[in-house]
């Protein structure tokens, strides 16, 4: 947090000036007041007349202070919140993908937007506060040690006591904020699961029971919130309670030691100084508190973790020659997917996926994929360990394609290159391999047509062939595909697998559906069966395999 705040030193100095100034005021006024009262010792119209106008200009002077301090500060407010949303979002998308996924999407959503927008409301807040209270604070303990050195004392001892009962509510207050952002993240995940499949809950009239979870978990998220609130709030009433005891005694003191012919106006003005040391004090203990469990979320959402300090990746992905898979062993905590298994994958062969649901088909790509890395046995590209391989080099030169396909509400241009430049003849040959000609003969502004939120405006074949060409265009050395054809009709998933098959690159497919007459077009069949893999060539599958 302190790296944050410091990053921009000239901001800071500015936001720290825009605070100091309002001590000036604060010391003024209180000076003015303690003045006038004199008056009524002296009873000179004189020193009234003086002194009344000397509060006026205080008072202006004050009007005027406090909006430049306001200029001062908020500059720097709005660009360090700007600095820690752009490191937030920079930390979650360079993030390897396996560390990615510990957490739920919507979770990373509540953090850049709850979770932040919660610290830029009560972090500068509470750091203003701070600041003033604290400045108050000293000046007005200087001022007193010039004007009575013992009650200075006194106050330096009693403050010290408020600051330590403060800080026994901190590991508590860090707590109650952390159960807060939790219940956060819960929250926006539970409202984007229900929004996300509004249309099955309304077909299959559940709905109220999803919207019955979502009010219970605004009501955690309220109570806790609520709960947050009154102890910070509590915290803030003890202190003051013990500010108000404190006031009373200095009271109590400074009429005491009054001696004969005091004068009122010093008098004043000391029991004044003396408070101003006790009442910063239990307003900014509390607000510590609260800066810090700020700071403490900010500081674990932009945690780097280590999978993404990882430094061991530092080879590049290049299949040139073949995968090897020796001795691989696999499992989900208890449930074992992967035993002591072998495959060698040769470059530029064509390989069906088999195996029963549940057999470890996906598994075996998210292996080969640099998903899963808490493996036994080793998987060898061209003889290099994968684990030591780049993901962003693997993300280079691997494709997928899935079942279901993500589409940006863009052009179907950009939608194929994914926003890079391609020469318009490497274009061509992903539509025409993709068998997206046709679909682009139909479409008045052709590539240029834009696609509508996630393809509403395309039919399934068509958002598939879109994911073929994105696969073509980036001329990949392996593409893993996965029940690329389960939801479309014979013609097109015959079409399309048929399109896969002809592309010229290693191809791993998970397929369930059997194409006469294209499916042959495979080299190999690996199936996995009890944690084992088997390799087979396709000639040898068909020997045992009744297809219609
Ligand atoms: N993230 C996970 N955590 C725990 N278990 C998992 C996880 N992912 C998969 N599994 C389990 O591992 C086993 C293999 O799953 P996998 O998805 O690889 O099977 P599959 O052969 O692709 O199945 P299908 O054909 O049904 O898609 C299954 O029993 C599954 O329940």
């Amino acid at each position: 947090m302190r790296t944050l705040l410091f990053q921009d030193r000239k901001g800071f100095i500015k936001y720290l000036i825009g605070c100091g100034i309002l001590i000036t005021e604060y010391i003024l006024t209180n000076l003015a007041i303690a003045e006038i009262a004199g008056v009524v010792q002296t009873r000179s119209m004189d020193d009234l007349l003086k002194y009344s106008i000397f509060a006026l200009f205080a008072f202006i002077y004050a009007a005027l202070i406090f909006i430049a301090s306001r200029l001062l500060r908020i500059g720097f407010m709005r660009d360090t919140t700007l600095r820690i949303r752009m490191e937030a979002f920079k930390n979650i998308m360079t993030k390897t993908t396996r560390s990615f996924n510990r957490k739920l999407r919507n979770e990373y959503i509540s953090n850049l937007v709850n979770d932040i927008n919660t610290f830029e409301g009560k972090y500068f807040h509470a750091l203003l506060n701070l600041f003033f209270g604290a400045s108050i604070y000293s000046v007005s303990l200087l001022i007193l040690f010039y004007l009575d050195y013992r009650l200075a004392l006194m106050m330096l001892l009693v403050s010290l006591g408020v600051f330590f009962i403060n800080r026994s509510f901190q590991k508590r207050t860090i707590k109650m904020q952390e159960e807060v952002q939790r219940s956060n993240e819960a929250f926006t995940v539970n409202v984007s699961n229900t929004f996300s499949g509004l249309e099955i809950l309304k077909l299959n009239r559940i709905e109220d029971r999803f919207l019955l979870n979502s009010m219970k978990e605004t009501d955690r998220l309220e109570r806790r919130k609520a709960n947050y609130f009154i102890f910070t709030f509590w915290q803030g009433r003890f202190s003051n309670f013990l500010g108000f005891i404190t006031t009373i005694l200095i009271l109590y003191y400074v009429i005491s030691t009054a001696e004969e012919g005091f004068d009122l106006a010093r008098l004043m003005f000391t029991f004044s100084m003396a408070s101003s040391t006790i009442w910063p004090i239990t307003e900014i203990m509390p607000l510590f508190n609260v800066l810090k469990s700020n700071a403490t979320i900010i500081e674990n959402i932009l945690k780097r973790d280590e999978d993404s300090e990882k430094t061991d990746e530092v080879m590049q992905y290049a299949f040139d020659r073949d995968i090897e898979i020796r001795n691989l062993s696999f499992s989900y905590e208890d449930k074992i997917v992967l035993k002591d298994a072998n495959l060698k994958i040769e470059k530029g062969k064509k390989y069906l996926l088999k195996g029963s649901s549940g057999a470890g088909k996906s598994t075996l790509i998210n292996l080969l994929s640099k998903v899963h890395e808490h493996y036994q046995g080793e998987i060898l590209v061209d003889g290099v360990n994968l684990k030591q391989i780049r993901e962003d080099s693997f993300n280079e030169h691997a494709s997928f394609i899935y079942q279901d396909v993500f589409l940006f509400e863009d052009t179907i241009r950009n939608n194929i290159a994914l926003f890079r430049e391609y020469p318009e003849a490497e274009m061509e040959n992903a539509v025409k391999g993709a068998g997206l000609k046709s679909l682009l003969e139909k479409k008045e502004q052709g590539l240029s047509e834009v696609i509508e939120e996630n393809g509403k405006n395309l039919s399934g074949g068509e958002r598939q062939r879109i994911s073929i060409a994105r696969a073509i265009i980036r001329k990949p050395q392996i593409l893993f595909a996965d029940e690329v054809t389960s939801a479309l009709d014979e013609t097109l998933g015959r079409h399309v697998e048929d399109t896969i098959l002809s592309l010229d690159t290693t191809v791993i497919a998970i397929s369930h559906r059997f194409y006469k007459g294209v499916s042959e077009k495979y080299d190999y069949v690996i199936e996995i069966v009890n944690g084992g893999i088997t390799l087979k060539t396709m000639e040898a599958y068909l020997e045992g395999v009744q297809y219609e």
